[in-house]
């Protein structure tokens, strides 16, 4: 009992603590938005007309879909940003693809590092430039400044090769490309009116010709920094993203890790209080279910710790000390089985801190660690951004045979959240999601990260309205063309039509259409295109928006799969599911949202539109404004019955099932319908 008392003191003082902190953060962020109140009044911005919570954005672009003007400061500093980018920059999508191949590269690396891609994508015409770029990865592990990521290449990064990036030349212009518009009944072709240029060297790696230290003898090359967006999603984001992208050097301080910052200090100080019982336990996870559950469930945000140190976060894995080990989280129950890991919910012994525990599942790998979760390790150690989840440290269980990702932890994932969900989300709910996820995408995308699998299964929600994209599994690193990827990613439902033909090679646009199913299935509460198969997912699709033909998409002739016999359906009747006014109780869209949807799922992936223009779409600058994540709903946890009875509802899922069988195929590199 005086024990029990003694910790509920403990968290009180920790709870008072960050009560405080969050009282003073409450006050800034008060202090803000009266500030922009009373600009935005002068400008006569349009309050009365927001649902409560929304995001106050300028006035400029408000009011049903109008002309998307913007104001002064945010979203001229994007615009200059574009303009330097169209000056130099003449290509919308990044395409080459490169397959980031961890067995490839490792041949790669040992060969040389100075080899030079000897391919090149037609993509960019006949005789495209070869420029010579250090691999992104490459470039952080022999980059000194960050010291978040430079520990971590040591580990994975050591062998990734040292790639060229093909693109084309500064100032070349591709030949205007038409841009397909699907109105209600008809496909028109239009001109692109203003297409804006966002290519390889717009990646935080690439170039930048402004500016010398960013030049690739450059030692000290750091990612260049990025513009402001147009619409913030609430003050914290807009005091993230000035750190997003750290100057070399840069100390971040934004999130820190306590378990992290520690791995970096002396062993002895990290002495672990090893409890046999507990780790034998946790190790052997086939056993723990969650009747196993030993501590009450609590909100991980009451349980955070107080103190939070002071210093630059170090979640990278250093060798020389090794990982710590998983002893040092008390697991408190089974959270989800995914395909690759066992997901549990923990908390840190040291700090009370509470988090996802992901345990790499050996058994999928023929010999060795799952390549699936070393990429997945790589690239979220890597990487730190508010909408991508946040991998703090690695650890080992008990045999060293076995890994866990510790991640922070979130309370909710979208599927799971909209199963339980009476109504689906409102308009300025969706708008505040999507701008999350355009916002992950956008930096993925411009890290040379494509994700592969984005799904509502795999974006995270916690109960501040945050939403974090996870499951990194199937990500992969593009830009130079060593040998064509694998169609068969992406969960069915989600897959763009260019992998389902069969293409293999593709580009950031295959994320595009899967934000486009999941945009959808926001406003639907309900999967866009719910396939069984391929040719049955391919059925669907045409049938909503019409069999596309040479003509709207010129490359399609190309892909194997095109040839095949299907269902010939000229128009595209995808607003009949998302009407302008209310109509059998589907889900209305505005013009401009309708438009957002439609070029999020344009079948020719060289006019999808790209994470940065979708984030500038002016669905978000249109009443109903986006909601601030503060004001986002929260809602219950799941009771461990329903996440039991979700699981096993989960295991005959026929996509689970072949998602696995097509998972293992991948890495063999066998093909599938159209392989
Ligand atoms: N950080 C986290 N916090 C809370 N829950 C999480 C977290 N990470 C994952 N989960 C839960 O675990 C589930 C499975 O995680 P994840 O998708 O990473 O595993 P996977 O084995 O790669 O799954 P899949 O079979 O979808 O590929 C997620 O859908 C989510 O419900």
């Amino acid at each position: 009992m005086i024990e029990r008392g003694r910790v509920n003191d403990r968290d009180r003082e920790r709870m008072n603590d960050r009560d405080r902190e969050r009282e003073r953060a409450r006050d800034r962020d008060r202090d803000r938005e009266r500030d922009w109140r009373a600009r935005n009044q002068q400008r006569g911005g349009r309050d009365s007309e927001r649902e409560p919570g929304e995001i106050v954005v300028p006035a400029g672009g408000g009011g049903g879909g109008g002309g998307g003007r913007r104001e002064e400061g945010e979203f001229k500093a994007r615009d200059h940003h574009h303009r330097e980018q169209s000056a130099s920059l003449p290509n919308k999508r990044k395409f080459t693809p490169i397959v980031w191949d961890l067995e490839q590269g490792q041949k790669n690396s040992s060969r040389s590092a100075e080899r030079i891609a000897p391919t090149v994508s037609s993509k960019f015409g006949p005789s495209p430039s070869v420029r010579r770029q250090q691999h992104p990865v490459a470039s952080r592990s022999s980059s000194p400044p960050s010291p978040r990521k430079s520990n971590s290449t040591a580990l994975f990064i050591e062998s990734a090769p040292t790639n060229s990036v093909t693109s084309p030349e500064p100032g070349q212009v591709l030949p205007d490309s038409p841009l397909l518009v699907v109105n209600d009944d008809n496909y028109e072709m239009e001109k692109e009116k203003s297409p804006a240029p966002a290519t390889i060297a717009a990646s935080r790696w690439a170039e930048d010709p402004q500016t010398p230290q960013h030049n690739s003898s450059t030692p000290s090359r750091g990612p260049p920094k990025r513009a402001k967006k147009s619409v913030s999603l609430d003050s914290e984001n807009r005091d993230q993203e000035a750190s997003t992208s750290p100057e070399p050097g840069e100390y971040r301080q934004d999130k820190l890790s306590n378990s992290g910052g520690r791995m970096s200090e002396d062993g002895e100080e990290y002495e672990r209080e090893l409890n046999k019982k507990e780790l034998q336990e946790l190790d052997e996870d086939e056993g723990i279910d969650d009747e196993e559950i030993q501590q009450p469930e609590l909100d991980s945000d009451m349980e955070a710790p107080a103190h939070v140190p002071v210093g630059p976060p170090h979640r990278a894995i250093d060798m020389l000390k090794g990982c710590r080990s998983v002893d040092e989280f008390e697991r408190l129950n089974k959270i989800d089985e995914g395909t690759y890991g066992v997901v549990f919910r923990a908390r840190n012994k040291q700090t009370g801190e509470i988090v996802a525990l992901k345990k790499v599942k050996m058994e999928k790998e023929r010999g060795g660690f799952p390549m699936t979760s070393l990429r997945e390790i790589n690239v979220l150690l890597s990487f730190h951004h508010r909408s991508v989840v946040d991998v703090k440290e690695v650890v080992v269980g008990n045999n060293l045979d076995s890994i866990f990702m510790v991640m922070e932890y979130m309370e909710h994932d979208l599927k799971g959240l909209m199963e339980t969900m009476k109504q689906p989300f409102s308009q300025s709910e969706v708008k505040c999601l999507m701008l999350q996820l355009f916002d992950g995408v956008k930096y993925l995308h411009d890290n040379w990260v494509l994700h592969r699998d984005l799904k509502t299964s795999n974006l995270l929600l916690n109960n501040h309205g945050e939403l974090k994209i996870c499951d990194f599994g199937l990500a992969r690193q593009y830009g130079s063309p060593l040998k064509p990827y694998t169609h068969m990613v992406v969960t069915l439902w989600y897959r763009a039509p260019e992998l389902l033909l069969g293409a293999k090679e593709y580009s950031t646009a295959i994320d595009m259409w899967s934000l486009g199913c999941i945009m959808a299935e926001f406003l639907a509460k309900e999967p866009l295109f719910n396939g069984k198969s391929e040719i049955d997912q391919i059925d669907k699709i045409f049938k909503t928006l019409g069999t596309p033909s040479e003509k709207i998409w010129p490359d399609s002739v190309k892909l194997p799969g095109f040839k095949c016999n299907f269902v010939r359906q000229p128009y595209n009747r995808l607003r009949e599911k998302f009407p302008p006014t209310a109509f059998a109780g589907r889900p209305t869209l505005s013009e401009s949202g309708f438009d957002l949807l439609n070029r999020l799922l344009t079948y020719d992936p060289q006019k999808r539109i790209t994470a940065d223009e979708a984030l500038n779409h002016e669905w978000f600058r249109e009443v109903p404004l986006p909601k601030a994540k503060e004001f986002m709903p929260t809602f219950p946890a799941r009771s461990e019955h329903e996440r039991r009875m979700r699981r096993l509802m989960k295991s005959p899922d026929p996509l689970e099932e072949q998602r696995r069988r097509e998972a293992r195929q991948a890495e063999v590199g066998s093909g599938g319908l159209f392989g």
